[in-house]
């Protein structure tokens, strides 16, 4: 968790108006307001920092700490950057998890003059810049979303917590809530990937919900007071969205109500009057989501490898979306795969139309590459922090959207398309048009200096920019006409301070400073080896020059307010337009992968079944491609009966184990993404919850060991599991002693078998299990199929069924590079211990202990003291018997 030192304004506030000077008084009034940000002043061409926040920002950007002044004795320490390079060092500050609040001057220097000469322009925050709020290109993943995520929290009926879920994407609009119990609200979080977490303090503060926010990754801002009861969050959100009721909006529950509001709070505060352009909220309910807990989406390596890299992860793979509006679709839909077979096939059937027509693919795919970011382009159009270059695509992406609807109702397109492909073609041309006729072919990034609305667009604009031109080609005339008057070298220049300006050598400069040159030549300044000087017509022409600039300016921005209004006007229509875009994006970048990478299409239906020929891992198949290898495609069949199989892998070290058992769980979250997957046919009866427990890493931060962390995400395994979930388990128990890790493993697997039934595949070290496999019907041994010839064991990579006879451990160990000796000793220490294990083999066990079910039921915990009441009647006892029971049962106690 971040939060940014405060000023220490409180206790200076009290005395900052009587001993600070009255600038320093405003700072410490308006950083106390928003003590939990850096303050960016704004002072001329720079924001500056001060105190704590001039060290804090100096330290985070590596820029000099000056300082300016003095406050209660002690100097103020000071730093500041550029306005225009406020955004490099901005997204620096954001990285680091910093919030920023802008302050800037709301009224002109020469009004806060006319005041007192010691008066201070007037100062105000206007926006906030935080991790979950920014909107600028420059700050943002173009292939991610950035959200942020507000968590309300109340009671239900049965006196439960439960939580609300307001995830708001500032940068496109995008708007989600759902309610979650508190078990189940790392798994969201984790789908949700927010880059702020807000709630009320108390919240924030829960110690029960300290490892859930920590494992969040994101910095959590506790807002201060209570959003209210749920008549207050509605009529926030009605306030917001300027209507009279929520009914249009859908149902929703308090919880998600008052997370919404928390949420349109946290905007308002941030943005600062500022309206972005939100959807409505949309309640997920609707939506089941395939439940995947956060250490098996981080295991998983979906859309980040574990060391957080997007490269090598399950996204980088499959990303082939030509939009980042398509790349935020697939991150976001690879998060949440659905649970209901039918919306899948519908998305399957989308993507199914793309990969038999080659041709409409690339041609759709061309043009999408060209279209712009629209939701992010409107989001800041919105903000009034768009420019130009924002305007300009509202206008390309509505020309391409009438192109690309053309193209896709050409070929009698499945529903999914046919829909994008209406809302496609109802893009507003004419707004489009007034765009493409009112800017220029290539406009600013910025609208700040102008110079981007089109000739002949507006006359009274070009009226103005006639005069400053010709204004202009006056000043160069002049510099000729008095260079022949003086007969001397000089040259006319132009800054902020002086304005135009003639400027000569010294020697020169002592020539003009005299008759008859001194009537016309004014001495402005004396520089180290030059002299300036103005003339009244210069003055003048400067004078004109500036207004008619200014006049041509503010026509500019006029003309470019009045398109973006109407843009604002259309908002609503235009989301639909980016979404259409984006979904068409990630069709037809689905069908690229499934043909670039020979993937078929699985089919989902309401089975338990699970049966995948010819699977492939995605990931190491495609780096095994990059290295011109090969892989070695394998088959699982999960299917049972009354239950899932559980498939218990065996084989030596590098055979290949994990990457069989993540492969699975890759191809059944590909299949309920909607996506092909990399297998020769796939048939799968719809998960409900993906667990997995791969690969082991320390906790260390939240003081857990390895072994604790693979003992609680076992336990969370086999609490939830059902027979619609899908369990893959690698190498249970191996970080304790063997016989611990064994007997846990054992144990595991068959509660697997009898309590949860789920399909399973358990890949394991330990031999001994694939005895099970006599004991539970559903259980299969599966093994890696090694060669080992006259010593040089190869591995295939083929899963075959049966079990491994032995690890080949020390012959991996010796490609590693272990000394000899040490290989050599190993050799021998194993051959002994074999040797022991064949006197007392662990066979012998399973026939000696009793059955898993049978065990359930005689550990229920004895009651002696139950007993000896039940044999108790009170009416037949004397007093004295009475007593002396009364002090047995004691005893008992
Ligand atoms: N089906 C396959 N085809 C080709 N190469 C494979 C295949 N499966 C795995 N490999 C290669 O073998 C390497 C080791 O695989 P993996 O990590 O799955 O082995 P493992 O049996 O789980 O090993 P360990 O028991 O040591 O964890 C992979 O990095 C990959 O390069």
């Amino acid at each position: 968790m971040k939060h940014t030192a405060p000023v220490p304004a409180q206790n200076l506030n009290d005395q900052a108006q009587t001993r600070a000077t009255p600038m320093i008084a405003q700072y410490i009034e308006i950083k106390a307001a928003n003590a939990d940000c850096l303050l960016f002043y704004r002072m001329g061409d720079f924001y500056e920092l001060f105190f704590e926040d001039a060290q804090t920002a100096s330290r985070a950007l590596g820029i000099m700490l000056t300082k300016r002044g003095k406050h209660l004795g002690e100097d103020i320490p000071m730093c500041g950057v550029p306005v225009e390079r406020a955004n490099d060092y901005l997204q620096k500050l954001i990285a680091l998890g910093h919030r920023v609040a802008v302050c800037e001057q709301t009224e002109d220097p020469a009004e806060a003059k006319k005041r007192g000469a010691k008066s201070v322009v007037r100062r105000d925050v206007v926006r906030l810049v935080t991790p979950g709020t920014i909107t600028e290109d420059a700050l943002l993943d173009p292939t991610r979303h950035n959200a942020f995520l507000a968590i309300a929290r109340l009671r239900g009926e049965d006196g439960r917590w439960r939580y609300g879920l307001a995830s708001v994407d500032i940068s496109t609009g995008a708007f989600t809530v759902c309610e979650r119990e508190e078990n189940a609200l790392g798994a969201e979080i984790a789908r949700l990937e927010p880059r702020e977490i807000i709630a009320v303090d108390a919240l924030c503060r829960d110690p029960s919900l300290a490892a859930i926010f920590e494992g969040a990754g994101a910095p959590i801002a506790p807002i201060g007071r209570d959003i209210g009861d749920g008549a207050d969050a509605a009529r926030r959100l009605m306030a917001f969205y300027a209507v009279a009721t929520l009914e249009g909006f859908g149902a929703f529950s308090d919880c998600e109500l008052a997370a919404a509001a928390t949420a349109i709070l946290y905007v308002e505060r941030t943005q600062k009057g500022q309206r972005p352009a939100l959807s409505r909220p949309t309640s997920l309910r609707a939506l089941t989501a395939l439940e995947i807990d956060a250490a098996t989406r981080a295991n998983l390596e979906l859309t980040r490898t574990l060391s957080g890299a997007r490269e090598g992860s399950l996204l980088s793979v499959v990303d082939l979306t030509v939009t980042p509006g398509g790349a935020r679709l697939l991150a976001e839909r690879i998060a949440a795969p659905l649970t209901d077979a039918r919306l899948i096939a519908a998305r399957l059937d989308a993507v199914a139309f793309f990969v038999e027509k080659p041709d409409l693919r690339g041609a759709l795919r061309a043009k999408l590459a060209r279209a712009p970011d629209l939701s992010r382009a409107l989001s800041r159009l919105s903000l009034e922090r768009g420019g130009p270059r924002d305007l300009a695509s509202v206008g390309v992406a509505l020309d391409a959207a009438r192109d690309i609807a053309g193209l896709c109702v050409q070929l009698d397109p499945p529903i999914d398309i046919a829909a994008e492909a209406q809302t496609l073609s109802q893009a507003d041309i004419a707004l489009a048009g007034e765009i493409a006729a009112a800017l220029k072919d290539s406009v600013p990034l910025d609208r700040r200096n102008g110079d981007f609305i089109r000739e002949g667009r507006d006359s009274e604009l070009d009226e103005a920019r006639r005069l400053r031109d010709a204004s202009r080609k006056v000043i160069a005339e002049l510099q000729g006409r008095y260079a022949e008057l003086t007969d001397t070298k000089l040259r006319i220049k132009h800054n902020n301070f002086l304005g135009f300006f003639l400027e000569v050598s010294l020697a020169n400069g002592e020539k003009l400073l005299r008759p008859p040159f001194d009537a016309t030549f004014t001495h402005r300044q004396t520089m180290a080896d030059a002299m300036r000087f103005s003339t009244r017509e210069l003055v003048e022409l400067e004078a004109k020059i500036a207004s008619a600039a200014d006049r041509a300016l503010a026509r500019e921005l006029a003309i470019f307010d009045a398109l973006v209004a109407d843009v604002c006007a259309r908002a609503e229509d235009l989301r639909r337009l980016a979404e259409a875009f984006a979904r068409l994006d990630l069709y037809g970048a689905l069908a690229e992968v499934a043909e670039k990478r020979s993937w078929t299409r699985p089919m989902i239906d309401a089975s338990l079944d699970f049966e995948i020929v010819g699977g492939r891992h995605p990931v190491v198949e495609a780096s095994l491609q990059s290295q011109g290898k090969a892989f070695a495609a394998n088959d699982c069949d999960l299917c049972g009966t009354e239950g899932g199989r559980i498939a218990v892998v065996t084989g030596p070290n590098m055979a290949g184990k994990s990457t069989y058992l993540r492969q699975n769980a890759l191809i059944a979250l590909l299949a309920q993404t909607g996506s092909y997957v990399p297998a020769q046919s796939a048939r799968i009866g719809v998960i409900d919850r993906l667990f997995s427990r791969v690969g082991a890493s320390d906790d260390l931060a939240r003081g857990r060991s390895t072994f604790m962390v693979e003992m609680v995400e076992t336990a969370a395994i086999l609490n939830g599991a059902s027979p619609r979930s899908l369990v893959i388990l690698d190498e249970i128990g191996r970080g304790t002693a063997t016989f611990d890790g064994l007997s846990i493993a054992w144990a595991t697997i068959e509660h697997l078998h009898e309590v949860n039934r789920s399909r399973a595949i358990f890949a394991t070290h330990f031999h001994e299990l694939t005895q099970l496999a006599k004991r539970l019907p559903r259980l299969v041994n599966l093994t890696m199929k090694v060669t080992d010839h006259a010593g040089d064991v190869v591995f295939l990579h083929e899963v075959i069924k049966g079990a491994a006879d032995r690890s080949y451990g020390v012959h991996v160990a010796q490609l590693a590079g272990l000394p000899a000796s040490v290989v050599a000793r190993a050799h021998a220490i194993l051959a002994e211990l074999e040797a022991a294990d064949r006197r007392a083999p662990v066979e012998t066990l399973i026939d000696d202990l009793p059955l898993f079910a049978r065990l359930a039921e005689a550990s229920a915990p004895k009651d002696s003291l139950r007993d000896a009441l039940q044999e108790i009647d009170p009416d037949q006892m004397t007093p004295r018997e009475a007593l002396a029971a009364l002090y047995e049962l004691k005893k008992k106690v």
